[in-house]
């Protein structure tokens, strides 16, 4: 049979990272900006952390830019920030804030045909160097492709600002990719899926040395950041040689899709995925206490009623998460779980 693989991988060029990379804004956008102007995604709350201060310090240079306020990653949004970047004459797209604003960005810059640069607010999640971009259309999440941005600016003095609820969540959303593995391995034995074991070292990696590293995971350390900061990259960087989420995104993020559909405002993403982790671990068969004691030791809360989610919807949730991407099989199957096996399983790992 002649050889027809074929696969594109995109990774960022300039990677800056650490205390008052901020400053470097100016210079990083002349050094990609083609043509056109600047189009600043940046959300209500991060305006004020990074996003003024962006604005203004592209206009001390002479770059002309516009800020968007823009709400969660959904459709809606994101047709109107892509049409008023387009507007504008973007040539450039500065994402600025957590998850959903980069995403938003990553979209934009994709739709658009223009850069982009990352400046994660916070480090409670590992989107931030990812090309693949969690939108929600009717309601559903799905994993599309987006751009990998050409730059990442982490200030890790403006990420040490958010509540340490964010840096825990991010070095859960990366701990995770332990389940995430599992269920790719068991997708390549069962359904003959794709499986890239260069891709799924390196997200197993970012997972082993913040679970070795989890006692230096402080509040109000700075250096706590800068460490989550460095596997959340690493991780992304699996995503972009897989050029899918796979490696870092398995039953455990469906089940915390589910929640965001069924409990939306509760926990934050990387919370969800720590309860997901630990739930479809103990399917798994594997060392679910342990990864639990490594979540509460990095500050995650693992019961339910902890965040306000009931038991009831924490059991539909395990139950119906396949049902958000069928075409990612994980150790959820693809029908729903019985209901006394749901709650059996969320009731012995004491999530519920
Ligand atoms: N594409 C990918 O590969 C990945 C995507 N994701 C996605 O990322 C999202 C989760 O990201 P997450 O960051 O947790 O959620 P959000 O982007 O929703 O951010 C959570 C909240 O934190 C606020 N915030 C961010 N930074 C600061 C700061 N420095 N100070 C004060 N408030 C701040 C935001 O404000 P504001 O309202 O201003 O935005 C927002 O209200 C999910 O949608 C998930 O699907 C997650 C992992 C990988
Ligand atoms: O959150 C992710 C990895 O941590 C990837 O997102 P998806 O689950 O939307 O593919
Ligand atoms: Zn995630």
């Amino acid at each position: 049979m002649e050889f027809d693989k074929f696969k594109f991988m995109q990774f960022p060029r300039d990677i800056y990272v650490g205390h008052g990379v901020l400053q470097r804004i100016s210079e990083v956008t002349e050094k990609n900006l083609r043509n056109g102007r600047v189009c600043i995604v940046t959300g209500e709350n991060t305006i004020k952390v990074a996003g003024k201060e962006i604005s203004d310090m592209l206009s001390d240079s002479s770059i002309d830019n516009q800020i968007i306020i823009a709400g969660g990653a959904d459709e809606t949004n994101l047709t109107k920030v892509t049409e008023l970047a387009k507007d504008y004459g973007a040539g450039m797209i500065i994402g600025v804030g957590g998850g959903s604003k980069i995403d938003l960005a990553k979209k934009t810059a994709y739709y658009l045909g223009v850069p982009l640069i990352s400046v994660p607010t916070t480090p409670s999640h590992d989107g931030i160097a990812s090309p693949r971009a969690s939108i929600k259309r009717n309601g559903w999440s799905v994993s599309e492709e987006g751009v990998m941005p050409v730059s990442i600016i982490a200030d890790t003095s403006v990420m040490i600002k958010v509540p340490f609820r964010y840096l825990s969540a991010g070095a859960a959303d990366v701990i995770s990719n332990e389940t995430a593995i599992m269920d790719w391995k068991l997708a390549n034995r069962i359904k003959g899926e794709d499986y890239s074991s260069s891709a799924a070292a390196i997200a197993e990696y970012a997972a082993k040395e913040l679970i070795e590293k989890s006692h230096l995971i402080m509040p109000g350390v700075e250096e706590s950041v800068w460490l989550v900061t460095k596997q959340i990259l690493a991780s992304g960087t699996s995503m972009a040689i897989a050029a899918s989420s796979r490696p870092a995104s398995g039953g455990e993020h469906l089940i915390a899709h589910a929640l965001d559909m069924m409990a939306p405002g509760k926990a934050i993403h990387g919370e969800q995925v720590a309860l997901g982790s630990i739930i479809t671990m103990f399917l798994h068969g594997g060392d679910w206490k342990g990864l639990a004691e490594i979540y509460r030791n990095i500050g995650i809360k693992t019961r339910a009623s902890d965040y306000g989610i009931s038991d009831t919807v924490m059991v539909q949730a395990v139950r119906t998460a396949h049902r958000i991407r069928p075409e990612r099989f994980t150790i959820l199957g693809d029908m729903d779980l019985s209901y006394s096996a749901a709650e059996n399983a969320l009731k012995i790992t004491n999530i519920i």
